[in-house]
């Protein structure tokens, strides 16, 4: 393992950390109980090199059972728990505080929500606990980490974004505004970081197979949609929910694909898309400063194209995978 996980600077400070041994990298990891922030961390904790040490967080210990298992041997070796709710202040801190020098080397901000429905039938109150732990939750973990990492000159923190952050989706109005906020909190601190040899970088998956896909689609089936009309409520129910399935059908990726390519690229770059499908989808954007190619394309894949769609998204899989893939696998 290489990889996005590069450190720069402060590597001799490192032999002070608890629970590491001398030469191991610490990394906090958020949102550790399932999908992608589990798998980033048992892979890290497997390091046949043994150069990560794991300090994999979870907001309620009860769900540690899945992490365990799979980290095996590793864990209260390469990989301890410890509790951590990005939501909340004095867990945060307690955290950071528990750990000796409070030396970070890897922040890894995973930890996130989704969510999905017609904005008229949100509440407000739902919104802003996807921004809390998406957006704040993000913020609250570099406050107390970052600090160090500039006083050192050394450090690297990773975000979890999305192609929503890139992209919006019909329907994830809310959730794509979240992690576009986050694009935009972090290309704007990237700049300053550089200053202090402390690196950011955003990973941004498309749609990945964990409880975030089982979640979604029991929210569309299970939501009543108070305050939306009958025509809204129909494209969200029997349009929106058979198209994304089906993407994610297509084009859905593991939680070990994500956790490769942030392991696995030689250099960390700024933005890292982990799908090679969304390279064009993202590129549409850029093509069109007037945004008017994006919305249109979408609309006529969404409403005009029914079962097309699927064909579509298939031929555009097989030829973005051929001549794409190698480089969002392995971009450097
Ligand atoms: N799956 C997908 O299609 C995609 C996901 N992403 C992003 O990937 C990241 C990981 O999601 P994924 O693994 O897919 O989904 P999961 O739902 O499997 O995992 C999300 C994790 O975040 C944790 N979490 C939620 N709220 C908090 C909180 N307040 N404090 C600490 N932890 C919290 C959950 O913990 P708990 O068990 O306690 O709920 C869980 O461990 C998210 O940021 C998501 O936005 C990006 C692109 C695509
Ligand atoms: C429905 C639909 C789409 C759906 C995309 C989806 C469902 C993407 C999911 C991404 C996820 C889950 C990201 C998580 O952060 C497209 C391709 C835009 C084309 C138009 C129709």
């Amino acid at each position: 393992m290489d990889g996005i996980m590069q450190i720069t600077g402060g590597g001799q400070k490192s032999r002070t950390r608890m629970m590491a041994s001398p030469g191991q990298k610490v990394v906090l990891i958020t949102g550790c109980s399932s999908g992608i922030g589990l798998r980033m961390a048992v892979m890290l904790a497997h390091d046949e090199q043994k150069r990560y040490h794991v300090i994999a967080t979870m907001r309620d210990l009860k769900r540690k059972d899945k992490l365990v298992e799979a980290a095996g041997d590793a864990y209260g070796k390469t990989l301890s728990l410890a509790v951590l709710d990005v939501c909340n202040d004095e867990s945060v801190k307690q955290c950071i505080n528990g750990i000796k020098d409070r030396h970070v080397d890897v922040l890894i901000n995973n930890a996130g929500i989704g969510l999905v429905g017609p904005v008229e039938s949100i509440p407000i109150e739902e919104m802003k606990k996807v921004f809390e732990t998406n957006f704040f939750g993000v913020i609250r973990m570099i406050k107390e980490v970052m600090p160090d990492m500039k006083k050192r000159q050394g450090g690297h923190i990773i975000v979890v974004s999305s192609v929503m952050g890139l992209q919006g989706v019909v329907f994830n109005d809310v959730y794509a505004a979240s992690k576009f906020a986050m694009e935009g909190f972090c290309e704007s601190l990237a700049v300053q970081l550089l200053k202090f040899n402390v690196t950011l970088s955003l990973i941004e998956p498309g749609p990945v197979h964990t409880e975030f896909e089982a979640k979604m689609i029991q929210e569309v089936k299970q939501k009543e949609c108070p305050g939306a009309d009958p025509e809204t409520v129909n494209y969200f129910k029997n349009v929106y929910l058979p198209s994304s399935i089906d993407i994610f059908t297509l084009l859905g990726q593991t939680p070990d694909d994500v956790a490769r390519v942030m392991i696995e690229a030689k250099r960390p770059r700024f933005r890292n898309l982990t799908n090679p499908f969304y390279t064009p989808i993202v590129a549409l954007k850029y093509a069109d400063e007037t945004g008017s190619l994006s919305v249109n394309a979408f609309y006529h894949m969404l409403f005009s194209m029914g079962p097309l769609m699927h064909v579509c998204i298939t031929a555009m899989k097989y030829l973005t995978c051929g001549c794409l893939r190698s480089r969002a696998i392995s971009p450097n």
